[in-house]
């Protein structure tokens, strides 16, 4: 097994837990319920489509990568600081084991920013979209290599049904076909190599020429400072997903607006 598998079949068992704390008709009635009261819809999409490069900036505490990012992690002010400094949506990771997250740092985020939220978490099952909805999340990932074509389309569908947008990831040529055939609206290519860890800009770079310009595209993971952003921007990217590079900042606030900058500039 790889480390998405492995993190997915964990995944599945913490879901199951979580299902007999809140039955599934449960967390479909809140959600549902939010969703027919909601003014936003396809909030995030709509956030990635501004003109420019636009940041989707990740509130990350630990990794299977990197192990313990931040020590100290103030997830609300990391929020904050990214929606001052320019951020165009939040990623929030709630995924508990590898990455240390957490669904009420996404809860409380969204309460304390006005940006979209995406709830950064390795959706498995339907009820994962339900409780995205019901705490307030614009957006759920879907994984291309976690999910069959069936539950990508089922789960994008479902999404869509609720309001919020998938982020769909692919890693390669045939799992972008797989996204284009659901009716993906955002694809992300990652950048990090999941078998060995390594990353690197131009599996984006590569990909990006098979991915529609009328899609939102998406480049994820490993971006390491402003001549990446360039690189990409000029080669298509609508939007960048930045972790690290932004947790170890001293100034988040600063750096993510010194990143905004530096784009401009050499664009
Ligand atoms: O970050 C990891 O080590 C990782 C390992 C296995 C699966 C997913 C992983 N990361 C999830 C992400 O998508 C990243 O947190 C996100 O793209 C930001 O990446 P970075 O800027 O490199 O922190």
């Amino acid at each position: 097994m790889n480390i998405l598998e492995t993190i997915t079949e964990r995944t599945k068992e913490r879901i199951r837990g979580e299902k007999k704390q809140i039955p599934i008709n449960e967390i479909r009635k809140k959600a549902e319920e939010k969703a027919s009261s909601d003014t936003t819809k396809f909030a995030f999409e709509q956030a990635l489509r501004a003109e420019g490069l636009s940041f989707i900036c990740e509130a990350k505490k630990a990794s299977p990568s990197k192990g313990l990012i931040a020590p100290d992690f103030p997830y609300v002010q990391i929020a904050q600081d990214y929606e001052a400094g320019g951020a165009a949506a939040i990623s929030c990771l709630t995924e508990p084991f590898w990455f240390q997250g957490s669904d009420r740092y996404l809860e409380e985020i969204v309460q304390k920013v006005s940006i979209p939220v995406l709830r950064k978490d390795f959706t498995c099952d339907e009820y994962m979209i339900y409780q995205a909805k019901a705490m307030g999340a614009a957006a759920v990932l879907l994984i291309c290599s976690c999910l069959d074509e069936g539950q990508l389309k089922a789960y994008h569908q479902l999404a869509e049904e609720l309001g919020i947008s998938a982020l769909v990831e692919t890693h390669s040529e045939e799992e972008i076909l797989t996204a284009d055939r659901i009716g993906a609206k955002i694809i992300g290519v990652n950048n990090r190599n999941l078998k060995d860890f390594t990353v690197d800009i131009n599996n984006s770079i590569r990909l990006r020429e098979l991915v529609d310009p009328k899609t939102v595209f998406v480049s994820e993971s490993g971006i390491k400072g402003g001549e990446d952003m360039k690189a990409l921007y000029k080669n298509g990217t609508d939007a960048v997903l930045i972790g690290e590079l932004l947790m170890r900042a001293e100034d988040r606030k600063k750096k993510l607006a010194e990143l905004r900058m530096e784009t401009r500039k050499g664009c």
